[in-house]
């Protein structure tokens, strides 16, 4: 590993550098702990998988830190329904809702807080870490220094700790990490990646500081290009795709949205359960299915304007404006279309349930489509 590397990386870990995100930003981290339950540390246990492996080599998927954001609660979830709550571990920097903070293990962890992250890695014995803290494509813009510390330092604070304590580590990368050179209809795996924002230039820097590491020290890096992912419990932290969450609270609740992107903006997008299926899979997957260490994934791709007739299916007196933001659509007119994800599929069997339709039933089936009319009398 590059442990020889931490003498020259120790600089940019110092307290001073943790900066103060914004109320919006989260890190969630989630490590699979080892705790005295059944299978563990000599526990008794009735049976399954645990028993079968010495005590030593016990599963401990590891954390993810940015875990109160959009997605990290919903991977949590997840992980802690296919490991055991109490083998992963959630964290932030952000004080957690009482439902998350009593669903499992959470602690504060501060991605910029190189030894903290060390600590936390070796004292709980982590075996896996999904690295989900980052300032998005708007808020990024907005806080250049503060986007250029989480998601740079904070990715090279991980890489570091992921490779010198042979962790089996999870990236999320993004159609961002494309830029208005690069082919849009559809856009492949490998091409031209010059984006122009600070996130995509970070996810770019990401996904080859991964490969990097993975060429050069073994590092089991893996990582999925995310299109917009679209939730019902979960608020987006600062995206270009944001509207398409915000779309079905507005319906619902006041019948009109103004929508930030032109009508016709396509864009890539995922229903989350896809989104965390597919992260659960490309962690699981055996290494020698993968042939690349970074995929693009996807599902669907739409417009405002095709989203809000699929919308007022459900409501359908729904009002739907356009009042342009000018740093948004520029960046929405730099991203990809169409994600062409055919290697995903073909090597580890990567598969989507979710279509524009039965997005939008879901969606509605979650936050009520008759609590507007419910309100309205
Ligand atoms: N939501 C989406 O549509 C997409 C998300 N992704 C990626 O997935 C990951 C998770 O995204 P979301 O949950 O949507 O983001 P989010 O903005 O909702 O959450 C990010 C979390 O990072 C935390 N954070 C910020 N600074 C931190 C620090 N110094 N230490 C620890 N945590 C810190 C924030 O408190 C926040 O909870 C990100 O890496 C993002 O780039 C990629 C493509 C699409
Ligand atoms: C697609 C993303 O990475 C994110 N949702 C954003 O819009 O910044």
């Amino acid at each position: 590993g590059p442990a020889h590397l931490k003498g020259e990386d120790a600089s940019h870990q110092e307290p001073g550098q943790s900066c103060q995100p914004a109320a919006a930003e989260l890190w969630l981290w989630l490590w699979h702990v080892p705790r005295a339950r059944p299978g563990h540390w000599g526990v008794p246990t009735p049976g399954g998988l645990r028993r079968q492996l010495p005590l030593g080599d016990v599963l401990r998927v590891g954390s993810s830190p940015g875990g109160l954001g959009q997605l990290g609660v919903g991977l949590a979830k997840l992980l802690r329904k296919r490991f055991g709550k109490n083998n992963v571990i959630l964290s932030d920097i952000r004080k957690p809702a009482d439902n998350v903070f009593y669903s499992g293990p959470f602690i504060f962890a501060d991605i910029l807080d190189y030894k903290n992250l060390r600590e936390i890695v070796v004292n709980n014995r982590i075996t896996w870490l999904f690295h989900y803290s980052a300032l998005l494509s708007a808020v990024g813009e907005a806080n250049v220094p503060l986007a250029r510390a989480v998601n740079i330092t904070g990715l090279h604070n991980v890489l570091d700790i992921a490779a010198e304590h042979n962790l089996r580590l999870f990236v999320p990368s993004t159609i961002g990490a494309f830029g208005p050179t690069s082919p849009r209809d559809p856009t492949p795996d490998l091409c031209i990646q010059r984006p122009r924002t600070i996130y995509g230039v970070s996810k770019v820097h990401a996904e080859l500081m991964g490969e990097y590491y993975h060429y050069r020290y073994g590092l089991d890096f893996r990582c999925l290009r995310y299109p917009g992912i679209i939730s019902a419990d979960s608020q987006p932290g600062g995206g270009t795709t944001d509207y398409a969450v915000q779309i079905f609270h507005d319906a619902i609740k006041t019948g009109k949205f103004k929508c930030y992107l032109r009508p016709d903006t396509r864009l890539p997008m995922m229903y989350i359960d896809d989104c965390l299926k597919a992260t659960l899979e490309v962690m699981e997957a055996p290494a020698e299915t993968l042939t690349m260490r970074t995929y693009n994934i996807s599902a669907m791709s739409f417009t405002p304007e095709e989203l809000a007739q699929e919308v007022q299916k459900y409501v359908p007196e729904l009002q739907m404006t356009y009042n342009v933001d000018q740093v948004r659509q520029a960046i929405a007119d730099s991203w990809p279309m169409n994600f062409d994800d055919s290697n995903a599929r073909r090597d580890w069997g990567w598969k989507h349930d979710y279509d524009l339709p039965e997005l939008v039933t879901t969606m509605f089936s979650y936050l009520g489509s008759d609590s507007r009319i419910a309100q309205a009398n």
